[in-house]
């Protein structure tokens, strides 16, 4: 607040020593350099400079959009960013594309404490006055023209005491540009607003009380435009524009500071007036109730009405999870079937052979029979030249070798155990050449190869009553405690894929919604209308909540009911840990977009966190703090293990994914008080 005004009313706009620069310290783009401006109240006050002179920056410092690098900005007595009296038209239209002219007019109206009533009223007033013809018709189906007008309507539903204008008459008609000056100019003699305003039509500016001409960083001469024009001695106001941009060039072989000082001397002639000058705050403006029940109905209303106008687009979001968790239960983690095999068996043609005996001499034949129960098609080639052909073109997965005397020599090696020659032992080995590069089938091959044999020599010893089961494999797999005894990938990766979808469906669709508010400068317009920070993440998440609920239900109906995922434990526990994780997800999404300027990167981030690191060693520690890795380890016990919350390896991972949420929740409030916008 400013202290110190003395004899006259305070100004509506007091901006002193202020500095803006981009860039880099070492390389800085000075954009403000020491400016000084004073806007008394009920004046129209206009901005006049060349493009790039730094209009726009003036403007969103005086509005709150950024900070200043040093000096103050008082408007209405107060700082910019608390500041809501101020109605603000940016230089882009800031306006949802999707909504109509009446709906975009009602959300502004709400916003800014309005009732139905009144912004009904209103409109037809301002629809008259700015010629906006069908109010039904969608923002996205509007001229540019036509845009401008709506953009500048909104600016005048609220009655504020301040109106900041950039370009407001930018594409218009002379006669609406004429139509929009007057109403101006009303606006401040009966209603007593001040109003800033930029344009390039400079002869536009005649009808303003005040000209602030910038050149260069600062304000270069601050007077009525009749006065300006006789102490400059010329007829046009771009004849003055001209007069003082070559006054001042003539002066650029000082030092900037002194220029800057000369400048400021030779043309300021009308605000030589100091802080000090103006009267003490005496009286705070009779400020309407801050409406906090207003911004949320305003902000759920206008997210609820975006996703019905993109239902496409939502019922892609919601459906999608459920879309892929289908597609992986349906096409990924299951056995393995009908792929081809080679065989070469030297031993017999014979491929049909009956039941196993202890005397046969076709024992090949017999493996071949159970190997042939694993869903595995043999396919019988003549040559080991063949089968390396067909596994070369991809055509098969493995060559299986049986050498032409293998029942002989397995019957010997049977007999003889450790006594075997080196050459039965040869003969009865099945020789196995095999693709790899797909480590599913290749595991698949090798444990249908082991039962199989395991199963064939165990009722081979049978049939030769032979009951010590020497012959099994040395090795018995019990009943498991958790899980089933086939290795089901399904299962097993489930949860993880489940957690990864509500995870980076959540944070996407988040940190796009905001985003994308942000970049059409829809979300700044709300904020300078008094809306606070904390409200819109609040109607946030309650409606990207909505969303993320609605896609944890699909995605949990369609993995557990439709496809049977095993599910041993709590379904509530389920859920909540699915919930936490799309909380989480949004959380994260939320303090993305504070941080990030656009969407695409916000989207790369997001991708690049849910990427599975794997089992390597070193990237295993950086794994288990992902967020996904610890809720996995718990959602895998509960669905499998059927442990309940009292297990440390499940309530670690609802503890983790709760402080994470509160930490990303913390990062996205205090990067955007950070960026003055709550
Ligand atoms: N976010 C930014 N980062 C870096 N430079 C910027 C940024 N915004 C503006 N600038 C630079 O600051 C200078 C002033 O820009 P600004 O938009 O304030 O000018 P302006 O007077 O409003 O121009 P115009 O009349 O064309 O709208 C320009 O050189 C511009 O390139």
């Amino acid at each position: 607040m400013t202290k110190g005004y003395t004899g006259v009313q305070s100004p509506a706009i007091y901006v002193q020593q202020v500095c803006k620069s981009y860039g880099t310290k070492r390389k800085p783009l000075v954009v403000l350099d020491k400016l000084d401006m004073t806007v008394p109240r009920g004046v129209i006050y206009g901005l006049l400079g060349s493009s790039g002179c730094g209009k726009t920056t003036l403007i969103n410092c005086i509005v709150g959009l950024q900070k200043v690098d040093s000096g103050t900005v008082t408007v209405l007595e107060e700082s910019p960013a608390v500041n809501k009296e101020m109605a603000f038209m940016p230089q882009e239209i800031a306006l949802y594309k999707e909504f109509s002219i009446r709906e975009t007019m009602k959300y502004f109206g709400w916003i800014g404490g309005l009732d139905t009533t009144e912004i009904g009223q209103k409109l037809e007033f301002l629809a008259k006055l700015l010629a906006i013809g069908d109010l039904d018709e969608k923002v996205k189906n509007l001229s540019g023209g036509q845009q401008r007008r709506v953009s500048f309507a909104t600016a005048l539903l609220q009655d504020a005491k301040l109106l900041v204008l950039d370009e407001p008459t930018v594409g218009l008609d002379p006669v609406l540009r004429e139509i929009i000056w007057n109403h101006l100019v009303y606006m401040t003699k009966s209603q007593k607003v001040t109003v800033v305003i930029t344009t390039h039509y400079i002869e536009e500016m005649r009808q303003a009380n005040i000209i602030g001409l910038m050149r260069e960083g600062y304000i270069v001469a601050e007077e009525s435009p009749n006065k300006l024009l006789s102490k400059l001695e010329v007829y046009t106001l771009e004849h003055a524009f001209l007069k003082l941009s070559i006054l001042q060039s003539e002066a650029s072989s000082w030092k900037k500071h002194e220029l800057c000082d000369i400048a400021k001397h030779r043309f300021r002639f009308g605000s030589s007036r100091r802080k000090e000058d103006f009267p003490k705050n005496r009286v705070r403006h009779a400020r309407a109730e801050f409406q906090s029940h207003n911004h949320l109905k305003a902000i759920l209303w206008k997210n609820l009405l975006w996703m019905i106008r993109n239902l496409a687009l939502m019922a892609s979001i919601i459906l999608l999870p459920a879309v892929i968790i289908a597609l992986f239960c349906v096409s990924y983690g299951h056995q393995p079937y009908n792929f081809d095999i080679s065989i070469i068996n030297h031993e017999t043609n014979v491929t049909n052979c009956d039941n196993l005996d202890c005397h046969s001499n076709i024992l090949s034949c017999h493996y071949l029979k159970y190997l042939r129960t694993k869903s595995i098609n043999l396919v019988y080639v003549g040559t080991e030249e063949r089968a390396t052909e067909l596994l070369r073109q991809g055509r098969t997965y493995a060559s299986v070798i049986i050498h032409h005397n293998y029942s002989e020599a397995l019957k010997s090696r049977t007999q003889q155990f450790i006594h075997t020659e080196m050459w039965d032992i040869d003969y009865s080995s099945i020789e196995v050449i095999n693709d790899v590069s797909v480590s599913v089938i290749r595991d698949f091959i090798k444990k249908s190869m082991y039962d199989s044999l395991n199963e064939y020599l165990s009722d081979f010893s049978k049939s030769c009553n032979d009951t010590s089961k020497i012959l099994s494999l040395p090795i018995l797999w019990k009943t498991p405690i958790y899980g089933i005894l086939d290795v089901n990938y399904t299962d097993f990766s489930g949860p993880g894929i489940t957690l990864t979808l509500i995870f980076t469906f959540s944070a996407a669709m988040s940190a796009c919604s905001l985003l994308i508010e942000r970049n059409e400068g829809i979300l700044e317009r709300s904020l300078i209308m008094g809306v606070k920070g904390i409200e819109l993440l609040v109607s946030h998440i309650l409606c990207d909540g909505g969303v993320v609920i609605c896609q944890i239900l699909l995605l949990l109906v369609c993995g557990f009911v439709i496809f049977g995922l095993t599910l041993k434990g709590s379904v509530v526990l389920v859920f909540l840990l699915c919930l936490l994780t799309g909380f989480c997800g949004m959380s994260f999404g939320y303090a993305l977009s504070s941080v990030l300027e656009d969407e695409t990167a916000a989207v790369h981030i997001v991708t690049g966190l849910s990427t599975p690191l794997g089992m390597q060693r070193i990237l295993r520690v950086f794994a288990s703090f992902f967020p996904l890795t610890v809720a996995t380890q718990s959602m895998r016990s509960i669905l499998q293990r059927g442990w309940s919350l009292s297990e440390p390896q499940v309530y670690y991972g609802f503890a983790y994914m709760s402080v994470l949420s509160l930490v990303f929740l913390a990062v996205s409030i205090s990067c955007l008080k950070f960026k003055n916008r709550l």
